[in-house]
């Protein structure tokens, strides 16, 4: 009765294996509560009261995926890194501004979001993409989750000289991780119910040894909100400076959102029989509610997480699977310290290996054909590199149009996708 409300079906759906599906997509985003906290410790000294934001990040995440859960859908939502990072070093540290001034943009920019999908512009933009950019942000996504995994566990580390080169994987959680890997592609290729969740615990388990796992305590009773939820700054509110930050807040929500959501369905073929995503639009308006709904309570932009792809490639489809994952959020207030002693090193295997699962929709697209292939390859190779799912989706649009204007195909490109490449291209060198 009550798993109906949530889009489960007996006949279809397995409880447990939405319930795992769940506990699976939190275990591989639960580190959000320790790495938004550690993003924001540089907006300590202006007063953004840093113990506060865990509180704040977890509620968010629990809210954010139990609004996900009333759209019936599979996918959990957090704080974003990418948004985060742009909220913290881009707003704050190198344009200056205060953070009351970016969490009033984040408000906004959740508001418009949900008044735009009421316009039915968003449902345009979201039919103008086309099936080969929709197969290459689910390429590129794959490349770009298991680009965070192998970062997450040290296998990638920075290189002043490289930029990236690989980690020391001789031991540590670089060794764990590529055990851990090891463990959940055999439990996989077996067939194994659970075996993502499986192998994040035995990695868990082996790390105790090797010193990787350290588990110090159980329970935590969770910091005030008080000194950041509600902290808006309206004195600016119809200034330059503002309605840039809305804007630039507003590309980066849709995009990553649109692009996880689309990447995500399209390679679990969560399609309909015409290609459209069913309950895309129901899914938009969840994300925008819950950026809106986090900004009050202090928390940068909420986006549909990546790691989603995780539950959904352990079998979640139904919103019971974020119906878990927002309980696991709440209860996480009062365990964090056992969660987060779970290591990287135990859940980046998911993403590696969810990374891998998604790059296989790379069968699909027609490398012989360049009109295809040269927008799906930027497309995939924006993404990882420059850590942005949506810069991948504009440039890909951007190459998209482009290479069609320059060999006269113009009837090839639908009016909207015409707009929506001038805008992106307006967008970098303006924004
Ligand atoms: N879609 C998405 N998933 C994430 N997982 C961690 N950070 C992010 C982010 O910024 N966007």
């Amino acid at each position: 009765m009550i798993a109906s409300l949530f889009g489960f079906d007996s006949k279809q759906h397995r409880l447990q294996t939405e319930i795992l599906a769940g506990l699976t997509t939190f275990l591989t985003m639960v580190y959000v509560l320790a790495v938004i906290p550690s993003l924001f410790k540089p907006l300590a000294t202006q007063g953004m009261d840093n113990p506060a934001i865990f509180t704040v990040t977890a509620l968010t995440s629990a809210l954010g995926t139990f609004i996900m859960a009333l759209a019936k859908r599979p996918f959990a939502q957090a704080p974003g890194i990418g948004c985060a990072s742009f909220f913290v070093f881009t707003v704050c540290l190198s344009l200056g501004y205060d953070w009351r001034f970016a969490l009033t943009g984040v408000l906004v920019e959740g508001i418009i979001f949900i008044l735009i999908s009421l316009t039915g512009i968003r449902q345009k933009i979201v039919e103008a993409i086309p099936r080969v950019l929709r197969q290459a942000i689910s390429v590129g996504i794959g490349f770009f989750i298991a680009f965070l995994g192998l970062k997450n566990a040290g296998i990638v580390v920075p290189s002043d000289a490289t930029l990236i080169c690989l980690g020391d994987i001789t031991h540590g959680q670089a060794l764990l991780a590529i055990i851990g890997i090891i463990i959940m592609e055999v439990l996989l290729m077996k067939n194994v119910t659970g075996g993502i969740l499986i192998s994040i615990i035995i990695t868990t388990i082996i790390g105790i040894p090797m010193g990787v796992t350290h588990i110090h305590d159980f329970f935590c009773t969770p910091p005030s909100i008080a000194p950041i939820a509600m902290h808006f700054d309206f004195s600016k509110l119809m200034s330059v400076d503002m309605i840039i930050l809305v804007f630039t807040l507003l590309f980066m929500d849709l995009f990553d959102t649109l692009g996880t959501l689309v990447g995500v369905c399209e390679n679990a073929g969560m399609v309909n029989k015409d290609g459209s995503i069913p309950k895309l639009e129901t899914m938009l308006t969840a994300d925008a509610v819950a950026t809106t709904l986090g900004a009050c309570l202090g928390s940068s932009t909420t986006t549909t997480f990546v790691e989603s792809a995780s539950g959904v490639g352990a079998g979640g489809r139904t919103g019971v699977t974020s119906l878990f994952v927002s309980i696991c959020f709440l209860l996480s207030l009062f365990l964090s310290p056992f969660f987060l002693s779970i290591p990287s090193a135990a859940t980046a295997p998911v993403l590696v290996i969810v990374g891998y699962m998604m790059m296989k929709t790379m069968v699909h697209i027609d490398l012989n054909d360049k009109f295809n292939a040269f927008p799906a390859f930027i497309t995939i190779i924006v993404m990882p590199l420059t850590f942005s799912i949506s810069n991948g989706i504009l440039m890909g649009f951007i190459s998209y149009v482009s290479i069609r204007v320059i060999y006269g195909k113009y009837r090839e490109i639908s009016p909207m996708m015409y707009v929506l490449a001038v805008i992106f291209i307006l967008k970098f060198i303006l924004l």
